[in-house]
């Protein structure tokens, strides 16, 4: 059995909502490559920080006796709580026994999101922070009911996208498909470009980073980033708006990634206009960033995955890797 869920944006493409029943009840969840928790809003959280979104009924459900977890993400969000087994379908796949992390605690980010009702992780389980014992990601329990173990994300600008678990579909990408190798030893969707380019400017130094269908943005090391608005003309780095932004009419230079020996994998310039950064400015932010503190790894968010059709193959044919295509 296979399965396709329908993805779709938030406003400015900040984060891609996709449905998935718990039990009864339906939640809209931020489906995330870079983390390995699925976790709700309960009815666990204050009173005031439940309105608006669907709500696990803890009370109503079985417990993992003992369990808790405790989550922090690159952006310096966090949320914990503890842990309930529960029946998940996610696309018309079913798994049973699936660990549902309940949050009874969120950072001021989840308390001010007025549309996720959580995040369902897809990176590998080896990152799940449920203690004392890490539990499995809804991909590794439904996995040997696929045909092949994949996912592979259709994330659209501005528009409805797809996650298929189990088949890669060929009426969703033009060309061919281009492997990378994955290194999962942290837990990440992992990968190294073996040079990039900013339009026709080549640098052949690598980039490592991850595979991140949760991070909004691509955010690369500072110095990568100056090189890249160098060629916009009239952007400047503004601590006012917390990162790079340009007049919205710029030319943007496209960002390609060289993979697997000579394959181009590039973001048009388009993409990387994210978003205008308020009303009454003809200012727009960059949809690539310098990555925070936090944050010690490159991010391939999804200014970068919405060029691709992206396969996050588990090991279909040996060890993890990442095929991309055009879409
Ligand atoms: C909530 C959340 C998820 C992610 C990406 N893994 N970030 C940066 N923030």
């Amino acid at each position: 059995l296979n399965g396709t869920a329908v993805t779709s944006p938030e406003a400015n493409d900040l984060e891609y909502l996709t449905p998935v029943t718990i039990g009864n009840v339906t939640f809209h969840l931020d489906f995330d490559t870079g983390s390995a928790d699925l976790w709700v809003y309960s009815d666990e959280l204050p009173t005031d920080e439940q309105t608006g979104h669907a709500v696990y009924a803890t009370t109503d459900s079985k417990l993992l006796p003992g369990s808790s977890w405790e989550i922090l993400y690159g952006d310096g969000s966090s949320a914990g709580g503890d842990v309930f087994a529960d029946t998940v379908v996610v696309g018309g796949l079913t798994a049973t026994m699936q660990a549902v992390e309940a949050a009874a605690t969120l950072s001021a980010e989840f308390e001010r999101d007025a549309h996720s009702d959580g995040l369902l992780g897809l990176a590998f389980s080896t990152l799940n922070m449920v203690k004392p014992q890490k539990q499995s990601t809804f991909f590794d329990n439904v996995k040997s009911q696929l045909d092949l173990p994949v996912i592979a994300t259709s994330l659209k600008h501005g528009a409805p996208g797809t996650y298929d678990f189990g088949f890669i579909d060929e009426n969703k990408y033009t060309g061919p498909l281009t492997y990378v190798d994955v290194d999962s030893s942290r837990g990440y969707w992992t990968f190294t470009a073996d040079a990039y380019a900013f339009g026709d400017d080549q640098i052949s130094t690598s980039l490592t980073g991850i595979a991140d269908t949760g991070t909004t943005l691509i955010l690369l090391p500072s110095d990568t980033v100056s090189r890249y608005y160098a060629n916009v003309s009239g952007a400047q780095d503004s601590p006012l708006h917390g990162g790079y932004v340009f007049p919205c009419d710029s030319k943007l230079t496209p960002f390609t990634l060289v993979v697997a020996g000579n394959h181009s994998v590039t973001v048009p310039g388009e993409l990387i206009n994210y978003a205008p950064v308020g009303s009454v400015s003809n200012l727009c932010f960059g949809g690539i960033q310098a990555a925070s503190g936090l944050v010690d790894i490159n991010i391939f968010g999804d200014v970068f995955l919405k060029s691709q059709y992206v396969v996050f193959d588990a090991g279909s044919q040996g060890g993890p890797r990442l095929g991309f295509a055009n879409q």
